[in-house]
């Protein structure tokens, strides 16, 4: 049975975010839990042309690659039937027509441990995409956000955004890649210009 089936026959959809997606939902939902998919890194591979950059100087977003051994921690949000089909409009917008990614299914592990695994959708940009940008050293990564901005927003903000939710939500988990190139992009501007705070006070 499709997820989509079985969410109409539940009354609602659990929808997978690990990128802008866990700040900046942006869809209806009634509830949302904070956990972690199994198989998947999260890496910031997949180019941005739009959002967080432009044809000429394309940003860095998160995407999931396959990993038998990784996780990803993020938020799963429980959309309901009466908000489905305009959040899966919204998103298909926003995530597949705008960001190139596509959806999969998933499971869903709740960080409470009472709570029970979930069937979750998740947008994921894969290799074959043509705006994606594949690997490269914490050090570019941190140089090609540090100069692109889109019609969302400066790229800064989506990586920064990002760290400070796993610190909030997830302090116990240690994402090197993530804290890595936010530890780079630190380095670029020493004087502390581009926190989120000093972006706050702006
Ligand atoms: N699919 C990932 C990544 C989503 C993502 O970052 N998508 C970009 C599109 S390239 C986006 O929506 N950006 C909006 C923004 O940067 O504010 C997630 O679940 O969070």
């Amino acid at each position: 049975m499709k997820l989509i089936d079985m969410a109409h026959e539940k009354n609602s959809l659990w929808i997978f975010g690990y990128g802008s997606l866990v700040w900046k939902p942006d869809f209806a939902y009634k509830r949302r839990k904070v956990g972690y998919i199994k198989g998947y890194k999260r890496r910031f591979w997949h180019g941005d042309d739009f959002h967080r950059g432009d044809k000429e100087k394309p940003g860095r977003v998160a995407t999931l690659v396959e990993d038998e051994e990784a996780c990803t921690w993020g938020v799963a949000y429980e959309v309901p039937e009466s908000h489905m089909e305009e959040s899966l409009q919204y998103l298909n917008v926003r995530e597949v027509m705008m960001g190139g990614y596509i959806t999969e299914i998933v499971e869903f592990v709740p960080k409470e441990k009472s709570h029970t695994p979930l069937l979750a959708l998740v947008y994921i940009a894969t290799s074959d995409n043509p705006i994606y940008l594949g690997p490269a050293s914490d050090v570019e990564i941190a140089a090609q956000i540090s100069i692109s901005s889109g019609k969302t927003g400066h790229n800064i903000e989506y990586l920064l955004r990002l760290a400070e939710f796993m610190r909030l939500c997830c302090p116990e988990v240690e994402d090197e890649h993530l804290f890595s190139i936010e530890a780079a992009l630190l380095k670029i501007f020493p004087h502390g210009e581009i926190t989120l705070s000093a972006q706050k006070a702006l």
